[in-house]
């Protein structure tokens, strides 16, 4: 429009063949009008390089923390969930999809969408917030990037929270009514840091958790105070003023003793749901067996045995024994050592990755479904059935088992492989179906007698298995195996096989595990009518 006006005002002028004082001054508004709108449209770019530029540098910065060993810590997962979740797709609102730039719009939004869809990003605030849990670290020393766990050279190089990573953590605790303490201390944090970055939306929203979070563990007077400087910063918000006069009452009532209602909570870092409460006494034995190095009375200790296993004598386990070791005796839970080949590893690794209900994302440069490695655990089958170089490898690494064991592979299921994202963990479970199981394995095979875990790789902290009834762990060590049967000699459960995977601090952690079933092990183990549970120790004293 605007250029229709100075096209026929040009060609005015021009037929006149001169230029009088007045269409002078209208051009120079017309030339004001216009760059004006230049500068604006050049400020917005600007503004848009400047903004394109600073979550370029932010995220290059965020992808140089902790060198090769990047992946390993739970703070850059976390990051890289969240580059996904939000900076990504921020810059994607940003480029222009009339443009160049809608090839990489086109390029950005399915990893976007994946990362929306699979809620990747609450899985990951969960994930930090087990962590903090289960191995009680402070919030501070997550912000921190974890540096008791690193020599003080390397502690430049660890990735820290920011205060919106910290605001979205405590807020995910909020969110889950889990512990106010711990809700509390996470918006501590935020505020600290978003003092400094003077980024005023996020500290009035954390100030707001912040009040809410003392008035729960029991400082009203704290929460007072907050409401009284969030009142300051935002005047036109009146519930601020409604909680001061709410507060205040409740605060006089508890300096002159009016009130019954119950202390502080100081103590409880759940960061679980309040209706959790029925599994929470086994949760937190195991927790705490999680967080507890592994260590056996030494009268116990002395009992249990350290040998080289050879099957009586089989011929391919005396030209190799296999070291192993009894964790525990009654259940009888044993170690087996370097039981894979690194061959059989790269298969298992290779077959998995593209197989498995693992979240999938489109590789950008291949175009293929890639798995996100982040999630809690997820697995895949690998049948091993066809007539591949690669599946008759899988099937030697069975046989070894059956012969190591002395179980058929008959009845046995396909290799199951497991993979832990952050935080990553398996809560206390039997492998075995139980009489109050609502699906049972089928007649034919039978109940899962026995599970053979092998740890496919080893993670810097956490990821340990834990034995409930014994109250033992088994630390994922890369290339062993541990191996227990589920039911008793009379093929009723044992109960005292119950166990689970403690969450993934540092590293990675994958397993693949083989359950053996009751039909065809008739021979290889007698049925006894007693439930007699010495039944592996036999099978290692014969
Ligand atoms: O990963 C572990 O340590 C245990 C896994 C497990 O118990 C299972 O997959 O059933
Ligand atoms: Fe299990």
């Amino acid at each position: 429009m605007l250029f229709w006006k100075l096209f026929t005002l040009l060609k005015c002028a021009n037929s006149q063949r001169a230029t009088s004082f007045d269409q002078m001054e209208t051009l120079l508004k017309f030339e004001e009008n216009l760059l004006e709108k230049l500068m604006r449209k050049l400020e917005e770019k600007t503004e848009k390089l400047a903004f394109l530029e600073e979550k370029v540098a932010k995220m290059q910065k965020e992808r140089e923390t902790h060198g090769s060993q990047h992946l390993s810590h739970p703070v850059n997962q976390f990051k890289l969930i969240r580059r996904f979740s939000s900076d990504w797709h921020d810059i994607s609102d940003r480029l222009e999809s009339q443009s160049p730039e809608s090839d990489l719009i086109g390029e950005i939004k399915p990893l976007t969408s994946k990362v929306q869809e699979t809620k990747s990003a609450e899985i990951a605030e969960n994930g930090i917030l087990r962590l903090q849990e289960t191995y009680f670290l402070p919030a501070a020393e997550l912000q921190q990037g974890l540096t008791q766990f690193y020599e003080a050279e390397e502690s430049q190089k660890l990735p820290q929270l920011t205060p919106k990573d910290c605001f979205d953590i405590g807020r995910r605790a909020y969110l889950n009514a889990g512990s106010m303490r711990v809700v509390h201390d996470w918006m501590k944090l935020a505020l600290q840091n978003a003092d400094k970055s003077k980024d005023y939306e996020l500290m009035i929203d954390a100030l707001d958790h912040l009040a809410y979070a003392k008035s729960q563990i029991g400082d009203q007077r704290g929460a007072l105070m907050i409401y009284n400087k969030l009142r300051k910063l935002a005047p036109d918000e009146n519930r601020y003023e409604q909680n001061i006069n709410y507060y205040g009452r409740k605060w006089v009532q508890r300096a002159t003793g009016e009130t019954d209602e119950e202390g502080m909570e100081y103590s409880n870092l759940s960061t679980r749901s309040a209706d959790y409460k029925p599994e929470r006494e086994e949760t937190e034995y195991y927790e705490k067996l999680c967080r507890i190095p592994n260590e056996l009375p030494r009268e116990k200790a002395d009992t249990l045995k350290c040998f080289y296993w050879t099957n009586n004598d089989h011929p391919f386990l005396v030209l190799g024994p296999v070291k192993a070791e009894e964790l525990w005796d009654e259940p009888e839970i044993i170690r087996f050592y370097e039981i894979i080949t690194d061959e059989e590893l790269d298969i298992i690794n290779k077959q998995a990755r593209p197989k498995s209900n693992l979240a999938t994302v489109q590789d950008p440069i291949t175009g293929k479904l890639v798995n996100a490695d982040y999630r809690i655990s997820e697995s895949a089958w690998l049948p091993a059935n066809t007539d591949s170089a690669q599946d008759e490898k899988l099937r030697q690494f069975r046989k070894r088992i059956s012969i190591i064991t002395g179980l058929t592979m008959e009845r046995a299921e396909d290799i199951q492989y497991s993979n832990y994202g952050i935080g990553g963990q398996y809560e206390p479970h039997y492998d075995m179906s139980t009489e109050n199981d609502a699906g049972k394995f089928d007649e034919e095979d039978g109940n899962r007698i026995a599970t053979w875990l092998t740890y496919l790789n080893e993670p810097k902290h956490g990821g340990d298995t834990v034995f409930l009834g014994p109250g033992i762990k088994a630390e994922p060590i890369h290339k062993s195996a541990v191996f227990w049967y589920n039911l008793l000699r009379d093929g009723s459960c044992d109960y005292r096989t119950r166990h689970a995977a403690c969450p993934v601090l540092i590293g990675q952690k994958t397993v693949s595990n083989i359950w053996f079933h009751e039909r065809g092990e008739e021979f290889s183990r007698r049925c006894l009518l007693e439930q007699t549970d010495k039944s592996t120790l036999e099978m290692f004293t014969q």
